[in-house]
């Protein structure tokens, strides 16, 4: 499913580079979650970038489901975030000109993937039914949290990466959140990475990975 291989990334600053990662690798199987833990600051959200493609690494190489993501231009890269890889980040980039119900069929439409019976599913699950002809920004935040989670899923993507999905929703919304989640992981075959602070979260993923000093334990 997906890989990565001495993954390394540094950030130009005014004492030189900051090395964020240092041969990062890992590898998330098809059906399988997997948490990402770490310090704030440890370089989490810039591996998840570099694993959604929508940054590229130093050096290292990538694959998903066996082909490379290495070498591809920009075009190459948006069209494997389109069609097969749903990222919900921490900034959640909703679109504001866009109601709840044509944000969450976003992804889905652009890879020419809508399926209306999924996409009723996930809005019931998500609990968003009702706020479909709203905007972001008439939302709250746990609200367009889960928004964001139903536009990248609704594709079913062959990978799910996830900045802190949850760190908006009290605890019944974030155990449904998760659950729609993992189920999706179950039931498409997905590989799940999910990036949080929350021990009890990570808990119940089948594994968890920590990025320390630039290197996953
Ligand atoms: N564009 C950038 N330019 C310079 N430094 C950056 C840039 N983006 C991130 N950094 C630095 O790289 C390090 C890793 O940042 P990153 O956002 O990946 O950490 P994180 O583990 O996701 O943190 P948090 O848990 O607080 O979200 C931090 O020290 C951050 O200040």
């Amino acid at each position: 499913m997906l890989s990565a291989t001495a993954l390394e990334k540094s950030y130009p600053t005014g004492d030189g580079p900051l090395r964020v990662l240092r041969g990062v690798s890992l590898h998330i199987a098809a059906g399988e979650s997997v948490a990402l833990t770490g310090e704030s600051g440890s370089g989490k959200s810039t591996l998840l970038h570099i694993l959604g493609c929508l940054d590229s690494p130093d050096a290292g190489s990538l694959t998903l489901d066996g082909a490379p993501l290495d070498g591809l231009d920009e075009a190459g890269r948006a069209a494997v975030r389109r069609d097969r890889i749903g990222v919900v980040f921490q900034q959640l980039n909703l679109i504001p000109s866009l109601s709840v119900g044509a944000n969450l069929s976003f992804q889905a439409r652009l890879a020419d993937r809508l399926d209306p019976a999924w996409q009723e599913t996930l809005t019931r699950r998500l609990g968003l039914s009702s706020l479909l002809d709203r905007y972001p920004e008439e939302l709250s935040g746990g609200q367009q949290q889960r928004v964001a989670i139903g536009r990248a899923i609704a594709a079913r993507p062959r990978m799910v990466l996830a900045d802190e999905p949850t760190g908006n929703l009290d605890e019944d919304t974030a155990r449904e959140v998760l659950a729609l989640l993992l189920d999706l992981v179950a039931e498409t075959g997905a590989g799940l990475l999910i990036v949080t602070h929350s021990l009890s979260l990570a808990d119940r993923l089948d594994r968890r990975l920590h990025l320390r000093a630039g290197q996953l334990a």
